[in-house]
């Protein structure tokens, strides 16, 4: 019998992301006034892109404050929810955690300046 040699993928597992997205998921249809994720849904795609947009603002200006006071701190709440809500984001369009670290992983190793020229030649 002989077995298919498939592709070494270096499988990446995020339990922590994986179980938040799979919360957010069962909000879908669930009670706007019982859970605040039922809320972003039910408002749509504006109300999770103004999400996005004010937490990416909160997290640039903790940066700056951190910058000034010497706790950064402040940075890592900021990016927490931005990353929260990216995860809405993420499932309002069906998308998963998992699909962005295989991106990520695809990546890996590629510098962003070969990249970059690589599309310039392109
Ligand atoms: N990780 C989070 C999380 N992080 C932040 N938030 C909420 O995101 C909201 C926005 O934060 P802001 O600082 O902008 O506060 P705000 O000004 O009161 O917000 P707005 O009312 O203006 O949107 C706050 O209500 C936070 O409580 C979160 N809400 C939920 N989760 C996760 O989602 C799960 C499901 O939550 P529910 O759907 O509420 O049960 C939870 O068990 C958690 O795992």
């Amino acid at each position: 019998m002989t077995s298919e040699v498939t592709p070494e993928v270096t499988p990446i597992a995020s339990p922590i992301l994986d179980r938040v997205a799979a919360t957010i998921e069962s909000r879908k249809g669930a009670d706007p006034s019982t859970s605040y994720v039922a809320k972003l849904f039910s408002k749509g795609d504006d109300a999770i892109l103004k999400k996005i947009g004010e937490e990416a603002t909160e997290t640039v200006m903790a940066a700056k404050d951190a910058r000034v006071s010497g706790d950064g701190s402040k940075v890592l709440y900021e990016v927490a929810d931005l990353w929260f809500h990216s995860l809405v984001l993420l499932a309002q369009f069906d998308l998963s955690p998992q699909q962005v670290l295989d991106e990520l992983a695809r990546r890996e190793g590629v510098s962003g300046i070969d990249e970059k020229a690589a599309r310039k030649d392109a």
